[in-house]
């Protein structure tokens, strides 16, 4: 699944009616049984990926991290997405 599908063009979660979600291991009395397996393999895989990869900055992209306050501190609105898109991902040695 792309994720694009799931984001707006200012990075939140579009919003979707009960029957639009995603369930990816069903629902009700026949949903997956393996759910908690699967998704500790999910888990282990993608940790297991990202163990593998370098993530850095464009060389001479500065990037402001001023933060916004509220109950947590967080990067500025729609900062967050543009930062994810300024980063660029490189596998390590
Ligand atoms: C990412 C991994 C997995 C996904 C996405 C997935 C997804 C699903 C889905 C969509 C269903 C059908 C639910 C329905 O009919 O409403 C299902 C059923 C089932 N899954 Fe999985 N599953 C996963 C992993 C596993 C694993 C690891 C096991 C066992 C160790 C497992 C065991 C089962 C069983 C036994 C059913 C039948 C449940 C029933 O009909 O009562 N699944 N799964």
């Amino acid at each position: 699944m792309v994720p694009e599908r799931f984001l707006t063009p200012t990075g939140t979660e579009v919003s979707r009616t009960e029957s639009e979600k995603v369930l990816s291991f069903g629902l009700g009395k026949r949903r997956c049984l393996g759910e908690v397996i699967g998704r500790w393999e999910i888990f282990l895989f993608l940790t297991t990926l990202l163990q593998q990869l370098h993530f850095s900055l464009r060389p001479g992209e500065p990037v402001d991290i001023t933060p916004q306050y509220g109950l947590t501190m967080k990067y500025k609105k729609c900062e967050a997405f543009q930062i994810q898109q300024r980063f660029a991902m490189k596998s390590s040695p």
